[in-house]
């Protein structure tokens, strides 16, 4: 049901808004990979790829922060401002080389986007590269609205990118159903006021999905069609 209220006078869901990182793009590998060769350049050791998941979610700013902490200690201001815009020139260069996209997202959007639903991105991840890694992996033309980790002056868990994407994407937050995989992803949607909350299975969580409060959990990408009107 996408055009028309239903039977509890609910608005007709007119647009689904993703989170990028764990839940259309498995990224972490691009991520390692920039850190490593940011921490090559220091002298510092490398970071493994588990450790580098628990660390996505909030922001370049934070995962930078995450990685110096991790080897070796935050530098003085001066120079951990020096590491985060390396790290971004590194990272944005080529945000894709080992990226790929999660199981059924490419079909899922297109069936989604011929259905007649307007869809968005809403990502903590800066829009450099968020651009880059949406057309790298060819989905960029199914959005009609992206924003990223520096679109507004706060990121999510704020609401503030959620309702942003939303007036972009010229919809009431009543009618949006957010699809995310971390507990930022549910806190900026509920404070959005959005109709539901999905979360997939398989993204970077920090903490179990379970204890969020949630509208659902997706068995996978593809199972979101399915979802999106009860
Ligand atoms: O850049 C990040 O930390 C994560 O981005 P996300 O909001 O797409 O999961
Ligand atoms: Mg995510």
């Amino acid at each position: 049901m996408t055009d028309t209220a239903d039977s509890l006078n609910r608005p007709a869901i007119r647009a689904v808004a993703f989170d990028l990182d764990g839940t259309l793009v498995d990224s972490v590998a691009d991520l390692m990979h920039a850190s490593n060769a940011l921490l090559a350049e220091l002298g510092r050791p490398p970071v493994d790829l588990p450790a580098v998941r628990s660390f996505v979610g909030d922001g370049a700013p934070k995962l930078v922060e995450r990685v110096l902490a991790a080897t070796g200690g935050i530098p003085a201001a001066e120079e951990a401002a020096r590491c985060l815009s390396r790290f971004l020139s590194i990272y944005e260069a080529d945000p894709s080389a080992h990226s790929v996209l999660y199981p059924g997202v490419a079909g899922t959007l297109d069936a989604l986007a011929k259905s007649g639903l307007r869809l968005g991105v809403c990502t903590n991840k800066p829009m450099g590269a968020t651009a880059r890694l949406l057309d790298d992996l060819g989905i960029a033309g199914f959005f009609t609205a992206v924003v990223g980790g520096d679109s507004y002056p706060t990121r999510k868990p704020s609401p503030e990118p959620v309702l942003g994407l939303l007036g972009r994407l010229g919809v009431g937050p009543a009618e949006t159903v957010f699809v995310g995989d971390n507990e930022h992803d549910v806190a900026a949607a509920r404070a959005a006021g959005v109709a539901r909350v999905l979360l997939v299975p398989y993204g970077y969580a920090r903490v179990p999905l379970d204890g969020l409060p949630h509208d659902g959990i997706l068995d996978g990408f593809a199972d979101l069609p399915g979802r999106l009107s009860c």
